[in-house]
């Protein structure tokens, strides 16, 4: 069953267009990757689903419902939430308070306080330190509990890998088995395109705002990837 369809999204900055015409859906409890170079308009897609950036034109539609235009707080509330780029947690608070922000108005579900802790037990060691004293890769682990804990049915990530070293990725990337399980559903954007292919079901890359290739991960080629991301044919 679809969770997420957009349909035909143009997202605009003034008078610069940002996406054009994307068509791109996520099936319940399916992991989707979004991939492009920078400036290709991944990132402005998450914040058009969750209403941070105006749709233009087009329909965003979550589970059968039209969000396309609703204030950020209720689509929140009907199940979206995003880990933003760059973590934006809150510094001068402890990691806990940065938590409970997360927890306050949540949907029922599955996600508490206790439930991540247990996902990432390291967490747990740090939750009264403040949140500008950890490293980028205890960030991440608060900025993704944050978000868990208002028990989303739809998970935005935006490259979480950013700045991290390849096995903090792999820590954070293997907790996300823990957390497809309890029926979460989620997009990830991510500028590693072999990450993107390992942790996902299907796959979108994006060029200059537009799809260019769609499928299932497992059997896309690399160098249809390639020729995806930068725009050329595909040997
Ligand atoms: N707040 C903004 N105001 C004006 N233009 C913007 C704004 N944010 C993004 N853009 C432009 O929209 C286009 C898409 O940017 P976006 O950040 O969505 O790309 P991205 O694929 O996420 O790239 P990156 O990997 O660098 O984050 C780019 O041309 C960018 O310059």
């Amino acid at each position: 069953m679809t969770l997420l369809t957009l349909e035909k999204v143009d997202v605009f900055y003034r008078d610069l267009q940002a996406t054009f015409g994307v068509d791109l859906s996520v099936g319940q409890g399916e992991a989707v990757a979004i991939i492009g170079a920078n400036g290709a308009g991944k990132s402005t897609l998450l914040r058009a689903i969750i209403g941070l950036t105006p749709v233009r034109n087009g329909r965003v539609v979550l589970d059968g419902r039209d969000i396309t235009g609703l204030r950020c707080d209720k689509i929140a509330r009907a199940g979206v939430a995003l880990v933003p780029e760059g973590r934006r947690l809150f510094g001068s608070l402890t990691v806990e308070e940065n938590l409970l922000m997360g927890a306050a108005r949540a949907r029922p579900g599955p996600w508490t306080l206790a439930a991540v802790y247990e996902l990432f037990p390291a967490m747990r060691e740090v939750r009264y330190s403040l949140a500008g004293n950890l490293s980028g890769g205890q960030q991440q682990m608060v900025s993704i509990s944050r978000a868990l804990l208002t028990n989303p049915r739809l998970l935005l990530c935006d490259e979480l890998s950013l700045g991290l070293a390849p096995t903090i990725i792999n820590d954070i990337y293997t907790c996300f088995t823990r957390i497809r399980e309890t029926g979460v559903s989620l997009i990830l954007v991510e500028q590693d395109t072999v990450k993107a292919r390992d942790v996902s079901d299907r796959l979108y890359c994006l060029l200059k705002g537009q799809v260019t290739l769609e499928g299932a991960s497992s059997e896309i080629r690399m160098d249809a990837i390639k020729a995806a991301y930068f725009g050329e044919t595909a040997a």
